[in-house]
């Protein structure tokens, strides 16, 4: 099978990394041309002016709004930026101006900057965008971020509970590889060992430095960081997001179909990790006590799920892909089967 590898050209992390931005910008050839900024208010309240100072004497900026991660305001935030006529997007902010950020580029056909402040997922560096109002609850291929500026002080800032979701979309790595070794050797599916063992590392990384992530520890921050960008280069070589997602992302959009909001990704496939690792027989109890030393809810409802949406959710989730096979299989869980599941892995009593 034939698939392009698009990784990014550059990726800055560290404590200031933001101040690396005017070299980086001239290397990429914009130095004095005019650029669009996406983010969104709080992060814009908080961190506008230092970005802002760094920018200024380097290109041209305009700061447009991020204001939800809807296809419908993705759509309208192009149109806005093309009368900008950029040379360069940058996604400023969480997923969702991140997202947004990526989806302009796309459209535009313009090169993208990614600078998370937040390491609350491993969209940071990928080419794949989460938005609502696609035909499908599961991201799209957009572009891969020609840069990459990780400001540890800026990310290690955030909620503690965006940092350990970043971890726990990690720790899912352990089942979504598993699902993706399942479907290569029962459907013949390609089968990346470099990209999954990546993958796998990202995981195996955080789960060392689990008890420092859950607290926040500034040193810790900077571990999680690069396995999320680690785990975005594994779906870049894979070429897609099969090295990162599996059966408990399905979960998690299963959640997102039928209540959506009601948790931050990485909270819910960490969830869909204990369960779907029950699944395969490994050692769900592990996950279980990675997940309590991240500081990350082991139990639906601490996160506001309710028992019946946990087990409807496993009932539905192997029908939103039908394309990625997983330990779910092609009929998926009955009720009686998802109900058993997750009361002995006691995500719900
Ligand atoms: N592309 C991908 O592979 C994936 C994408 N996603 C998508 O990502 C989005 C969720 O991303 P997530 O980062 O969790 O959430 P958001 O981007 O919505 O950010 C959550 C909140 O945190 C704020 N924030 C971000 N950084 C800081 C900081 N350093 N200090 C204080 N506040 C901060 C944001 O402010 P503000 O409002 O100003 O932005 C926002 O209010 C969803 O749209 C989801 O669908 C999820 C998984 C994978
Ligand atoms: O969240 C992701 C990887 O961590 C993206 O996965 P999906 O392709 O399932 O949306
Ligand atoms: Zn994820």
């Amino acid at each position: 099978m034939l698939h392009p590898i698009e990784l990014p050209l550059k990726i800055v992390i560290g404590d200031n990394a933001l101040n690396a931005l005017p070299d980086l910008l001239t290397e990429l050839g914009v130095k004095g041309k005019q650029t669009v900024v996406i983010s969104g208010p709080n992060v814009w309240r908080k961190f506008g002016e230092q970005l802002r100072a760094v920018l200024e004497d380097v290109v041209e900026f305009e700061k447009l709004d991020a204001k939800e991660a809807s296809t419908v305001y993705a759509e309208e935030l192009s149109e806005t930026v093309r009368e900008y006529s950029p040379r360069l997007v940058i996604g400023f902010g969480g997923g969702k101006s991140i997202d947004l950020a990526k989806y302009v580029a796309y459209k535009l056909r313009l090169p993208m900057v990614s600078i998370p402040t937040s390491p609350s997922h491993d969209g940071i560096a990928s080419p794949f965008t989460s938005l609502k109002g696609f035909d499908k609850p599961f991201s799209i291929r957009t572009v891969t971020p020609v840069a990459i500026v990780a400001d540890i002080d800026i990310m290690s800032s955030a909620p503690i509970r965006l940092i350990r979701a970043g971890a726990g979309d990690l720790v899912a790595k352990l089942t979504a590889i598993r699902d993706w070794k399942l479907a290569h050797r029962l459907k013949g599916e390609y089968y990346g060992e470099y990209a999954a063992k990546l993958a796998l590392l990202s995981a195996k990384h955080v789960i060392e430095y689990a008890a420092e992530i859950g607290r926040g520890a500034k040193e810790a921050i900077r571990v999680l960081v690069e396995g999320l960008v680690s785990s975005s280069v594994a779906m870049c070589i894979a070429g897609s997001t099969r090295p990162a997602s599996g059966s408990e992302h399905l979960f998690s959009h299963a959640l997102d179909v039928l209540a959506p909001g009601r948790a931050l990704h990485g909270e819910q496939v960490a969830l869909g990790t204990i369960m779907m690792m029950y699944l395969h027989g490994g050692n769900w109890k592990r996950v279980r006590k990675t997940l309590i030393r991240l500081g990350l809810p082991v139990k639906a409802r601490d996160l506001g799920i309710e028992d019946e949406l946990v087990i409807k959710a496993l009932t539905i989730a192997h029908r939103l892909r039908p394309n990625r096979y997983t330990i779910l299989g092609e009929s998926g869980l009955t009720w009686e089967a998802a109900e058993r599941l997750a009361r002995i892995t006691g995500v719900i009593d």
